[in-house]
């Protein structure tokens, strides 16, 4: 294996869908290209370790290589693990517990366990390697942070195996492998992913997903995704998926006849609203704001929502901007505003201003769509920028200045997607 190399993925937004997509309702989401995690895979100083590095979380980790040794020698477990991948192996992942004790119940647990488990179950004989992981995503804000992290973990130790060769552009079953593995890293982060997220994270552009009953899922492209006017705001407001996705749970359990018919009111409100994504014009525009409103109070009415993400609806609405409701798992993170048709520069710049000044919030005003994940092997690599990439995975790097040296499509970097 030739190191270094490169791996990104994108962040997503979920259009319609977010809770309901796990109870395997259809949902709609697209990619944010423009904000990516990258990893860069490069040689330990130590032959005998795998070193794994996340600045954004403060959190770095060495693991020396016979400390997998008893995992690595449960080779039924292993097998099992690599040919039902619809689930986590529990045999796996208990001996990964034991491995990861001293980091039990902290905020990284999770983390080195995505790690972990896509590493014995894809490239376990592999050492003498670092992993630096870097984002230009809000971590836990809605926006798909955990699943770019699953993706470029997977991608990268998937090349790391062999299994992807990138030679040239990605396969359809490479990635359909990746977003596979992804999934599986997800479900360490947050238990019961739907999988939207880790696919769009794959794929890119815009995707149409339902989980089928079996597990599996189902994925179309829609391929006429506008640019609909719209601004993501994110409300700084920390939250987990993982708490909020189980905290519906307990409530559907609670409440079954009650929140079964929302979840699949949520459903059709997708299935709509992909619909009118697919052919929107001026006929079909206000129906989609509509939408967008009716779906932010189901979501509200499922308990994910948050005062401070009710005062950017509040604002959108009294300033007459668009329909705004919460994306991602909610709790906190990010909403989207979509803006009403006529709505002019001034009344946009108006409104973010208000919600940054008064509320301390940031917005964004991103293309949605665009690549999925990519990678620059180890021959296409530019060993004469290493300094400067590696220098780019270290905390507090501003995102102006990684966009500048990385990022796909704005830079001459060669990333086969
Ligand atoms: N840049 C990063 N470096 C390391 N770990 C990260 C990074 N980004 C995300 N993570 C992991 O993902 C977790 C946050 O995932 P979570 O699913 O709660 O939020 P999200 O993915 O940003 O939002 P959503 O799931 O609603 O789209 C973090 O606690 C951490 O474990
Ligand atoms: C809340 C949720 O629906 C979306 C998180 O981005 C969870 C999931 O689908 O995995
Ligand atoms: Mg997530």
């Amino acid at each position: 294996m030739s190191v270094p190399f490169l791996v990104s993925a994108p962040g997503k937004v979920i259009i319609f869908g977010e809770h309901s997509a796990v109870y395997n309702e259809p949902a709609v989401a697209a990619s944010v290209s423009a904000l990516r995690t990258y990893l860069i895979v490069l040689p330990a100083e130590d032959p005998n370790v795998v070193e794994l590095d996340f600045p954004d979380i403060n959190f770095n980790h060495k693991w020396h290589h016979e400390e997998f040794e008893k995992v690595l020698r449960d080779k039924e477990a292993l097998e099992e693990a690599r040919h039902n991948t619809l689930q986590l192996s529990a045999r796996v992942v208990k001996e990964l517990e034991t491995l990861h004790s001293d980091l039990n119940k902290t905020l990284y647990y999770c983390a080195a366990l995505c790690f972990s488990y896509l590493y014995v179950c894809l490239c376990p004989e592999v050492k003498g390697l670092k992993f630096m992981v870097k984002s230009t995503l809000p971590i836990g804000a809605g926006l798909g942070s955990s699943a770019s992290i699953s993706v470029v973990l997977a991608l990268s130790m998937a090349h790391i195996s062999g299994l992807i060769k990138a030679e040239g552009e990605l396969s359809l079953s490479e990635k359909k492998l990746v977003n596979t593995w992804s999934f599986l890293g997800e479900k360490c982060i947050q238990g019961t992913p739907s999988g939207i997220d880790n696919a769009v994270a794959t794929y890119g552009n815009a995707v149409s997903f339902k989980r089928e009953m079996d597990g599996t899922t189902n994925l179309e492209f829609v391929e006429s995704f506008p640019q609909v006017p719209m601004v993501l705001t994110y409300t700084k407001i920390p939250r987990s998926t993982k708490t909020l996705v189980s905290n519906v749970r307990e409530l559907v359990v609670r409440q079954p006849n009650v929140v079964k018919p929302i979840l699949t009111a949520m459903g059709q409100l997708a299935i709509r609203g992909t619909e009118i994504l697919d052919s929107l014009d001026e006929s079909n525009y206000q129906e989609l704001l509509e939408l967008v409103r009716v779906n932010h109070g189901l979501l509200v009415s499922l308990g994910v929502s948050h005062p401070g993400l009710e005062l950017v609806r509040f604002e959108s609405e009294s300033m007459g901007i668009g329909s705004t409701k919460l994306t991602g798992a909610g709790g906190g993170g990010c909403s989207l505003t979509i803006l009403h048709k006529g709505t002019t520069q001034e009344q946009v710049q108006l409104f973010k201003k208000k919600l940054e000044s008064s509320y301390g919030y940031k917005t964004f005003q991103t293309d949605l769509g665009g690549i999925g994940c990519g990678i620059i092997p180890h021959k296409a690599f530019p060993l004469e920028k290493l300094h400067d990439i590696e220098a780019l995975f270290k905390q507090d790097v501003p995102n102006e200045k990684i966009d500048a040296i990385l990022l796909p499509g704005k830079t001459n970097l060669h990333w086969i997607y």
